[in-house]
């Protein structure tokens, strides 16, 4: 029997809406301010004084790190960079047209299997894996970015800072520290934000007692998709498809009438504006200045304002990050993988904090199906 046949269906938030699943200490978004604070601190007031590998720590352990213990961090961090050979082999074999984000999500697996600790799901074992992937996600990106435009891979630089690297083992050179500066605040924002789909995937791995190399490879299938992580790619190709500031508004007028979604817009938790768009659009808008081409953010402008006044639907972080990527050099399928380096600090935090109070994450559902009924063997079904 179906449920609905015995019972009163109770209650169901599709999408989970407004369900506390779980507490946690490691951020907090208050949508009532458009604000989000990391282990207390608010997120603009670290971007504005500390580096992403501080914020990191600080997701990690809780607290900011003295200059010793930031040195420390670094120092492991810059020493786990490199790839194996055989894994940097594996990379290469990969189809030369697959997307960027099935490329890291492979080479998260391929890094589980390897780890020499995978099977140990202590908190320390956990913990060393994490800075283990932290340190090698950014190599691992950038060698199939490479390999997929006939280039060789650039070895990382261990005395470069992480996002000084990045550029470096993507790029093969370190662009002005204006734009390292807007890279790393990219980061900052991007790395956290409580029970995200992508971080909620990882969560329920870790809940089935799994390693972080599986709950990290599934939170990367879930960051992929449009609606979730895939929104920054999908920004610039629509600012691209616009073209110019002038054709803006009635390229908006032709999505309402399809009552299409505008990528980079809306959010399941804000919805009077989320915390970190004005930051990442100041940077947005300083990288703008830095090539000497105000296009994209001044069709961002238009869209933005026209979003507002006729849906009263504000931009998400995704909408200035897009055009921050493009003007800083990278290809559009770059930028949810770039999403990825970040956000593992986040998504590390939270299996860490699952392991230490775990209880498997199973829900309900509610059956909608057809009534019990007996099986036809198969010579009687015709
Ligand atoms: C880093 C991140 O992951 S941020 C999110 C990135 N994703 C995107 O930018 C994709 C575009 N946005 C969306 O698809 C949605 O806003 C989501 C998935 C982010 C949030 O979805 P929900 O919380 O389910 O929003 P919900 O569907 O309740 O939206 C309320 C109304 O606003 C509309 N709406 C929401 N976002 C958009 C949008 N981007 N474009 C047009 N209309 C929108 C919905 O259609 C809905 O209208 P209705 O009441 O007439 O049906
Ligand atoms: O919180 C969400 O649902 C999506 C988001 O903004 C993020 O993961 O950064």
């Amino acid at each position: 029997m179906s449920d609905a046949t015995t019972q009163p269906q109770p209650e169901i938030r599709k999408g989970l809406v407004g369900v506390y699943a779980d507490v946690s200490a490691i951020s907090k978004v208050m949508p009532e301010t458009n604000s989000l604070t990391y282990r207390g601190y608010a997120v603009q007031d670290l971007c504005e004084n500390c580096s992403f590998e501080e914020v990191a720590y600080l997701l990690w352990n809780g607290e900011l790190p003295t200059r010793a213990q930031l040195d420390a961090f670094r120092k492991e961090e810059a020493a786990n960079r490199a790839l194996s050979p055989r894994l940097l082999k594996a990379i290469e074999g990969y189809p030369r047209d697959a997307h960027p984000m099935d490329a890291i999500r492979t080479s998260v697996s391929l890094m589980g299997m390897e780890d020499p600790e995978v099977a140990d799901v202590s908190d320390a074992a956990t913990r060393r894996k994490a800075m283990r992937l932290l340190a090698k996600i950014p190599t691992a990106i950038a060698a199939a970015h490479r390999f997929s435009k006939g280039q060789a891979p650039v070895p990382p630089d261990p005395k470069l800072s992480f996002s000084e690297n990045f550029f470096h083992v993507v790029f093969g050179k370190v662009p002005q520290p204006e734009v390292v500066k807007a890279f790393d605040v990219s980061l900052i924002l991007y790395a956290e934000h409580t029970f995200n789909a992508s971080t909620f995937t990882a969560r329920t791995i870790a809940s089935t007692g799994a390693d972080i190399h599986a709950a990290i490879t599934g939170a990367i299938g879930a960051l992929k998709g449009p609606l979730h992580g895939g929104a920054n790619e999908a920004v610039m190709h629509m600012l691209k498809e616009i073209g110019e500031p002038e054709k803006a508004a009635a390229w908006l007028e032709g999505k309402f009438d399809h009552r299409a979604l505008v990528m980079g817009f809306g959010h399941r938790v804000y919805k009077s504006g989320d915390s970190r768009v004005p930051t990442m659009t100041k940077y947005a808008e300083r990288m703008a200045e830095v090539v000497g081409d105000r296009r994209w953010m001044e069709i961002s402008r238009i869209l933005a304002a026209e979003m507002l006044r006729r849906k009263n639907i504000h931009p998400n972080l995704d909408f200035p990050a897009g055009p921050a990527y493009y003007l800083m050099g990278f290809e559009i399928p770059l930028f949810t993988p770039i999403f990825v380096a970040s956000r593992i600090t986040g998504w590390a935090a939270h299996v860490l904090e699952q392991m230490a109070d775990n209880r498997l994450i199973r829900p309900l559902s509610w059956y909608t199906g057809v009534e019990q009924r007996p099986v036809v063997p198969l010579a009687q079904r015709g």
